[in-house]
C-alpha cells in the first residue's frame, strides 16, 4: 500500500532581480521584476509503506524542495503531495500528517538550541501528545540505539555535530512516526559517527518498519540502506527503481592500476581482450572491463607473462562513479 504519493508534482521559485549598492538593495525591496526557478517541474512517484528509497541528484537537483513539500514547509506550485491520502501544505490537514511524519534536516537542528536534548523530548511529547507508556519505550529505545545517554543534560547548542545529528534523529522520532524524511543526515560526520547513525537508521527501520526518505550525497549511505532509489535531475526524475538495476546495467566493471618494470605493449593487450580499455606510460597502467566478459585471472596472466609488477590495486566499479556518471551524461 502506498503511503507517499507525489502526483505531478511542481514548484517554480520567484526571485526579485537584485539590483547592486545600497541604493540598488533599496529599489529591490520595491521591485517588481522577477526571475522564476522551476526546481521541481512536475514529478511523479508512489512509495509503499516500509520502504526505504534513497532520493538523491546533484547539488540544486530538487531534492529538498521535495522534501520540504512531503512535510509541508513548502506549497507546490501545482500538482499534489498525498501523504496518507492528506495534502501537508493545507492548513486543515497538515495536524494529521505530522503525527505520521518525522524529519531530520542535516544542515540545521530543528531542537532548542539552550535546552538540554532531555528537555526538548519531553516538549515534543507534550506537542504530540505521546502516552507515557509509549514516550518511555520509545525513549529506551532511542536511548540505546544513538547511544544518547552520555550527552543528554547538555544543552543542544555544546553538542558536537555527530551529537547534534543523532539527538535531531531521536527528536524525529519521539512520536513514533511512521514515515521518516531524512535530508542528508550523515553530512559532515566522521566515518565511525556516520556509521553508527546508518545503523541506527537501519535498526529503527526493523523494529518500527518505518517508511523512510532519504536524501545524501554519500553512495556508501545508499548502498547500506535502500534498495530503491529515486535520481532527480534539473528538477525531473531521470531514474526511478531498484539499485541493482542500475549497478547491471553500468556493468561489473573492474579497474585494475598497475605499476611494473619492463616492456608492455598496450596494443597487444587491447588485441587479445575484446573491448578492454587500457591506458597509461612509464611503468604505469590502467585497465578497466567488464568482469562478466572477461576473465580477470587471464588478465592478469597475460601481463604478469610480460612484465614485473612493483604494485597492482584493483577497484569495482563504485556505485559513486557510476552515479556521477549518470549526473554527469544526465542520462541513465
Ligand atoms: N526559497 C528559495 N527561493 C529561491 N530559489 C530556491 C529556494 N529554495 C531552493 N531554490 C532553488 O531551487 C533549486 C533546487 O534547490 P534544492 O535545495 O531543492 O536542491 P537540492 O537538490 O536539495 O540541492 P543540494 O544537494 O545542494 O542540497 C536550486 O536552484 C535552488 O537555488
Amino acid at each position: 500500500m502506498s503511503v507517499i504519493e507525489i502526483r505531478d508534482l511542481k514548484k517554480t521559485f520567484k526571485k526579485p532581480v537584485r539590483e547592486q549598492g545600497i541604493w540598488g538593495m533599496f529599489k529591490t525591496l520595491f521591485s517588481t521584476k522577477y526571475t522564476t526557478k522551476d526546481a521541481v517541474k512536475g514529478i511523479n512517484f508512489k512509495v509503499n509503506e516500509g520502504e526505504i528509497v534513497g532520493y538523491i541528484g546533484a547539488n540544486g537537483a530538487g531534492k529538498s524542495t521535495t522534501i520540504k513539500m512531503m512535510c509541508g514547509i513548502l506549497t507546490p506550485s501545482s500538482g499534489e503531495v498525498l501523504i496518507n491520502g492528506k495534502q501537508p501544505y493545507k492548513a486543515k490537514e497538515r495536524k494529521e500528517v505530522l503525527k505520521d511524519v518525522g524529519v531530520v534536516f542535516g544542515q540545521r537542528t530543528q531542537l532548542w538550541w539552550d535546552l538540554p536534548l532531555i528537555e526538548s523530548l519531553v516538549i515534543l511529547r507534550e506537542i504530540y501528545k505521546v502516552s507515557k507508556s509509549d514516550y518511555e519505550e520509545r525513549l529506551n529505545f532511542l536511548r540505546e540505539v544513538l547511544d544518547l545517554d552520555e550527552f543528554m543534560n547538555q544543552p543542544v547548542r555544546t553538542l558536537s555535530l555527530g551529537q547534534r545529528m543523532r539527538a535531531d534523529l531521536a527528536a524525529s522520532l519521539i512520536h513514533n512516526p511512521k514515515i521518516l524524511f531524512l535530508d542528508e543526515p550523515t553530512i559532515g560526520l566522521d566515518v565511525l559517527v556516520k556509521d553508527k547513525m546508518i545503523k541506527a537508521i537501519r535498526q529503527i527501520h526493523q523494529t518500527y518498519h518505518t517508511t523512510i526518505i532519504l536524501t545524501t550525497h554519500n553512495m556508501d549511505d545508499i548502498t547500506d540502506l535502500c534498495h530503491r532509489v529515486i535520481i532527480l535531475d534539473e528538477g525531473n526524475i531521470l531514474y526511478d527503481g531498484p539499485l541493482s538495476t542500475i549497478k547491471k546495467k553500468f556493468g561489473d566493471v573492474r579497474n585494475i592500476y598497475l605499476t611494473y618494470r619492463g616492456n608492455l605493449d598496450i596494443e597487444e593487450i587491447k588485441n587479445k581482450f575484446e573491448s578492454i580499455h587500457v591506458e597509461g606510460n612509464d611503468g604505469n597502467l590502467n585497465i578497466s572491463f567488464d568482469a562478466d566478459k572477461i576473465d580477470i585471472n587471464k588478465v592478469l596472466k597475460f601481463i604478469i607473462e610480460r612484465a614485473d609488477l612493483i604494485d597492482i590495486k584493483i577497484q569495482e566499479n563504485s556505485l559513486e562513479t557510476i552515479v556521477r556518471s549518470i549526473y554527469e551524461n544526465k542520462k541513465y
